[in-house]
């Protein structure tokens, strides 16, 4: 009998992005209606190509690969932050997304109101984020600073109060960039305790990470971007193995 597999979360099929290089570049509204087989341009190149995986529920999965090799630029997807030149990717549940320093709050409104917005964004009312503010004030500590214009925030403050407002969304979906290196210690300690906590509660995890035992800790699958390609997909410990491997081969041919 085949076995009954529940229905995917994220489906990315053959998903591919290009930028321009020396310009930000955002697709416009004209660009989704200019046809999926757009080529690229001289001067863009492409930072993700051809990438097509699979996520069951629940599953947490760490993204390795060197600096510039489309990590972020696979969880912007995801997020819906940025559209797919080629292919597509489907999300079938929400997603909370910690993938800038900013968080997608807004620099001029103070802690308090960019706590109202974020958590109305994703779907809380003013009376649950009532219910919530004083908890996810304390878990950031941030208590003296709620009436402080968000862009006076130092990075790790920001970190924060993103990570506490992003991990009480209650969305299945938690999507992490390398945001969580800038806490400090005992701020990453209570982040990676709440994140045990929301992966027992069944919640799907990406994790962009350059950090090993976080990778370890956290994650049961793999994988691999090396320039815009998915070039290993498998259980997290052979993932990291090869990413390795490939890393020091490289470092030694590049000595003198
Ligand atoms: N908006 C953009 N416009 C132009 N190029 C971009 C844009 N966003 C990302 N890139 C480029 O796309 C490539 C992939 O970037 P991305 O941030 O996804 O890499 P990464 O693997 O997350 O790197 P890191 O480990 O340094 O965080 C890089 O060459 C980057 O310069």
């Amino acid at each position: 009998m085949p076995q009954n597999l529940p229905e995917p979360v994220i489906v990315a099929d053959n998903l591919g992005i290009h930028f321009k290089r020396n310009r930000r570049r955002r697709r416009n509204f004209k660009d989704l209606f200019a046809g999926q087989r757009r080529r690229s341009r001289p001067g863009e190149f492409w930072a993700l190509r051809n990438i097509s995986f699979t996520v069951q529920p629940g599953e947490a999965i760490g993204v390795v690969g060197r600096n510039g090799n489309g990590k972020s630029t696979l969880l912007k997807l995801v997020a819906g932050v940025l559209f797919p030149d080629e292919g597509s990717v489907h999300v079938s549940e929400g997603v909370a997304p910690l993938i800038e320093i900013t968080g997608g709050f807004v620099g001029d409104l103070t802690v308090r109101d960019n706590v109202y917005l974020t958590a109305g964004l994703h779907g809380l009312s003013t009376r649950e984020v009532n219910q919530l503010f004083d908890e996810i004030i304390a878990f950031a500590e941030l208590e003296d600073v709620v009436d402080t214009p968000y862009k006076h925030l130092s990075s790790g403050m920001k970190v924060r109060i993103a990570f506490a407002v992003i991990s009480r969304l209650d969305e299945p979906i938690l999507l992490v960039d390398e945001v969580l290196a800038v806490g400090d210690k005992a701020f990453r300690d209570k982040c990676h305790t709440k994140i045990r906590q929301l992966l027992a509660e069944g919640k799907t995890l990406f994790l962009v990470s350059h950090n090993e035992k976080d990778l370890t800790t956290f994650c049961t699958r793999g994988l691999y971007l090396n320039k815009g390609e998915l070039v290993a997909d498998g259980p997290i410990d052979e993932i990291i193995a090869r990413y390795n491997a490939d890393n020091e081969s490289a470092s030694k041919s590049s000595e003198p």
